[in-house]
């Protein structure tokens, strides 16, 4: 059985004070027994956020990290960085890195393989634009995002991944896509980990779906039968949250 697990992403929102209040307000409201509970925020506010969050069981993750392990990339964070603060969780190949920051299926893969060698949980990002789902490739893609980010992880290492569809168009819009969308493009994404890495290996794998996720239409999608979970961007931002995780 898999445990659920419901990821907040803060994308480029709250400084390091409001960080610290939000997790002051939000720790004992989101802990959960049932459903593994990940705040994903920004590098500054990864300190106060682990402090804050210290002895509740709340994972802690950054949005990115570079696959370098130390070295000339001015401005970047490795993840042995991560690692010594107490990160447990990173967000890799989100649409908004690979749209905004050129993050290619490469380099998204060299940061997987980094993130795992370190003992780091991935959040794989993975999911279609509309016009490459209203040109009917959105299944296509999707399984060559996943070949080329896992290419090289081992099936033991695959087993610690989370996979998140996000269907590009569904980000920010408020357009969530319907449960049936969801689960159909997380169902291939299940068949493409059992090609790679067989059926048992593939039922261990989270895939979660993040678009729009709020708290009318979490309950739904969470119960699709290969939805594990979800990333929430805007709604994780705010009391909803709360909703969320208990949806
Ligand atoms: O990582 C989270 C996603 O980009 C979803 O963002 P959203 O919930 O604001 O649509």
């Amino acid at each position: 059985m898999r445990k659920k697990i419901v990821a907040g992403n803060w994308k480029m929102n709250k400084t390091p004070k409001e960080a610290a209040e939000f997790c002051k307000l939000m720790k004992e409201k989101v802990v959960s027994d049932a459903v593994e509970v990940v705040f994903c925020v920004p590098f500054v506010d990864l300190y106060p956020v682990l402090e804050e969050l210290k002895g509740t069981g709340i994972g802690v993750g950054a949005e990115n990290m570079h696959f370098a392990e130390s070295g000339a990339y001015t401005g970047e964070v490795s993840v042995q960085m991560l690692k010594e603060m107490g990160v447990g969780y990173v967000i890799l190949g989100h649409s908004e890195r690979r749209q905004y920051f050129g993050e290619t299926d490469e380099m998204v893969n060299q940061k997987v393989k980094k993130a795992l060698e370190t003992g780091i949980v991935p959040i794989l990002c993975c999911g279609e634009t509309l016009e490459q789902r209203e040109a009917g490739i959105t299944i296509e893609w999707v399984r060559i995002q996943i070949k080329c980010a896992l290419a090289g992880v081992s099936a033991e290492d695959a087993k610690k991944v989370v996979v998140a569809y996000e269907p590009i168009w569904a980000i920010g819009t408020g357009k969530t896509a319907t449960s049936a969308q969801a689960q159909e493009v997380c169902h291939a994404i299940r068949t493409v980990l059992a090609e790679l890495y067989g059926r048992e290996t593939a039922e261990e794998i989270r895939i979660q779906y993040g678009g729009s996720v709020n708290s009318k239409n979490a309950a739904e999608l969470f119960a699709m039968e290969d939805i594990d979970g979800g990333l929430v961007g805007g709604a994780s931002l705010k009391e909803e949250f709360v909703s969320i995780v208990h949806y």
